[in-house]
């Protein structure tokens, strides 16, 4: 089986996939776990996590792939891979990994692993163009254009993020519990700042939403008509709902687009050995450097 890890700002999210699903756009875990992510965790700790939660399920483990959002913890997911699965197939997804999706933004270096990794998921399962949101640390609506090019987006502050520099900084607010209100008329402190929180999050959304969709739209006539939008984060229960423009919730989406990754990056790694063997030169006539599309 597939390893997923998935290593978020605050939490991250591991599953097991069956191996050979590779193309498949969405195929359903066979196991999955949520752990805190610990910033300060050596290559050492973060394999002690993994093999422990895995149990006898770590025998069936034929290949891994991971990513990180936290810089710091990029090396030692890479020392974890390198020293504690050095007998199975691994890919970290990082710049220079050949995802197959288009970064057409000023440094494809910097777009984050997990929006790359969601936008290659989103586009398999639902097709044409699509908005990605993503409710976890960070709040992120992309746009992803008919071709599966990631165009840009929005990066906003999480929702807890928010709730806790709102109960930090205002000397009359408490932390609230992050749920829906039951109208948009708060009516106390605590559902006043829900129906902010909440529902203030809900319409950033939609309206980022519908604005990148025109912006698809614009760009490419095959963008125009329903654009999918696609939720996903550990906050999506709580906020997708209430959004006008979401219309799936694909709870492992960014897991979803790490299994893709290694189909694509094994596929592309069996086909050189293939024509190494038989000494056949690879397909297509080369990219002349001007034209080549940034991708990772
Ligand atoms: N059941 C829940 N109820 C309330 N908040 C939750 C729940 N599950 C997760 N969260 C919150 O969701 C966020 C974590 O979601 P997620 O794992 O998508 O984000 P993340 O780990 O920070 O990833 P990223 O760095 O990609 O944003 C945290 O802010 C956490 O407090
Ligand atoms: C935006 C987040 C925090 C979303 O998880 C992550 O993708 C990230 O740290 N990205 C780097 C900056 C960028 O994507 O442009």
């Amino acid at each position: 089986m597939l390893l997923c890890i998935d290593v978020g700002n605050t939490q991250t999210a591991l599953a097991l996939y069956p191996s050979g699903s590779d193309d498949d756009a969405a195929v359903a875990s066979r196991w999955d776990a949520r752990i805190r992510t610990e910033r300060r965790a050596t290559a050492d700790e973060l394999a002690l996590t993994v093999r422990g939660m895995l149990g006898p399920l770590l025998a069936e483990v034929d290949g891994v792939a991971a990513l990180s959002t936290v810089p710091a913890l990029l090396r030692e997911l890479r020392g974890m891979l390198d020293k504690h699965f050095a007998g199975v197939e691994h890919v970290l997804v990082e710049p220079g990994v050949r995802t197959g999706v288009p970064l057409l933004v000023d440094n494809p270096k910097e777009v984050g692993a997990d929006r790359v990794v969601q936008a290659l998921a989103a586009h398999q399962r639902f097709g044409g163009p699509c908005v990605v949101v993503t409710f976890g640390t960070s709040t992120t609506v992309d746009a992803v254009s008919a071709a599966g090019e990631f165009l840009g987006g929005a990066i906003a502050a999480g929702v807890a993020v928010s709730a806790d520099a709102l109960a930090a900084r205002a000397a009359g607010l408490r932390p609230v519990e992050l749920v829906a209100p039951r109208s948009v008329l708060g009516r106390s402190t605590v559902e006043g700042m829900q129906v902010g929180l909440v529902l203030g999050a809900a319409a950033m959304v939609d309206g980022l939403a519908r604005r990148l969709g025109a912006e698809i739209a614009a760009k490419d006539a095959s963008g125009r008509g329903p654009v999918a939008v696609v939720a996903c984060g550990g906050l999506a229960p709580v906020v997708a709902p209430e959004c006008e423009t979401v219309t799936h919730h694909v709870p492992d989406l960014t897991l979803q687009g790490l299994r893709l990754v290694f189909g694509r990056v094994r596929a592309a790694a069996r086909a050189r050995e293939d024509r190494r063997r038989t000494g056949q030169p690879a397909e297509g006539r080369p990219v002349e450097p001007g034209a080549r599309k940034a991708r990772r």
